[in-house]
């Protein structure tokens, strides 16, 4: 019976799969991960001036984009005025696999350099994700799933903390900027004054369609984080985004209520 079920199981992940990410058994290239986007797109940057934020560009293909989006827009939730939805537990499938592809990006991604940070592999901040939270299990069992109209974003905020360290994002749609601030900064007293007008400082990451983002430790207690689509705060290159609809999914652990 167990083992039954189990099979059972196992076709059903597999059929999410393949709806979602793609069959790797049609490719020419049998040896490349389940997500078919190659190995070698894989590209971690460490975000400069926010320790334990990391940005992998092209995690997701434009094809894994809409198998991606197709599967979300399948469960419905935004249909009327709704923007938000949330799961806790049991994620969709097509969630499962998108956390076992983010688990497969950082055991295979490449750690860059180059991005104005000196990286050794023998320094533990060299990884993507610290190694006890990239093999507890579940990876992520909470996801939310936000849809934004343009001119709408989320405010700064540090995520709850009755989620564990290590926190991912993925962006679908359109892009937009991130920025990060300290959550307290301190203010030496002889610098009071001269700072009370000054501007805290925002560190701008720019969150193409298909990128995943990664916080832990620092990135994630000690940084807010916030969308601002308002006119004008949109700003990349010089120039200001044009906005559409984007939608994202954020994954993160629960940790086990106190009780
Ligand atoms: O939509 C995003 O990219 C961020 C969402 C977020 O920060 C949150 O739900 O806590
Ligand atoms: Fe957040």
């Amino acid at each position: 019976m167990a083992a039954a079920a189990d099979d059972d199981e196992l076709r059903r992940r597999a059929a999410a799969l393949r709806e979602v990410f793609g069959d790797s058994s049609d490719s020419e290239a049998d040896d490349l991960p389940v997500g078919g986007a190659g190995r070698e797109q894989w590209r971690w940057e460490a975000v400069e001036g926010v320790r334990g934020l990391w940005l992998c560009a092209a995690f997701l293909s434009a094809d894994e984009q809409s198998r991606l989006l197709t599967a979300i827009r399948r469960e419905g939730w935004f249909s009327d005025a709704h923007n938000q939805a949330m799961r806790f537990g049991d994620l969709p499938s097509w969630a499962v696999e998108l956390s076992a592809l983010i688990h497969e990006a950082i055991c295979f991604g490449d750690v860059g350099v180059g991005c104005g940070l000196e990286l050794k592999n023998e320094d533990e901040d060299a990884c993507p994700l610290p190694s006890d939270l990239l093999w507890r299990k579940p990876l992520f069992d909470q996801m939310i799933a936000n849809r934004y109209e343009p001119g709408e974003g989320i405010c700064a905020h540090v995520d709850l903390m009755r989620f564990d360290d290590g926190i991912a994002i993925v962006s679908l749609e359109s892009p937009c900027v991130m920025h990060f601030s300290r959550a307290e900064q301190e203010v030496p007293i002889c610098e009071t004054l001269e700072s009370a007008h000054a501007e805290p400082t925002k560190i701008p990451v720019y969150l193409n369609p298909g990128s995943l983002v990664l916080m832990s430790g620092d990135a994630r207690y000690l940084w807010k984080h916030e969308i601002n689509r308002k006119p004008g705060a949109q700003q990349w290159g010089g120039r200001e985004l044009e906005q559409q609809i984007r939608t994202s999914i954020t994954l993160r652990k629960l940790l086990p209520s106190p009780n």
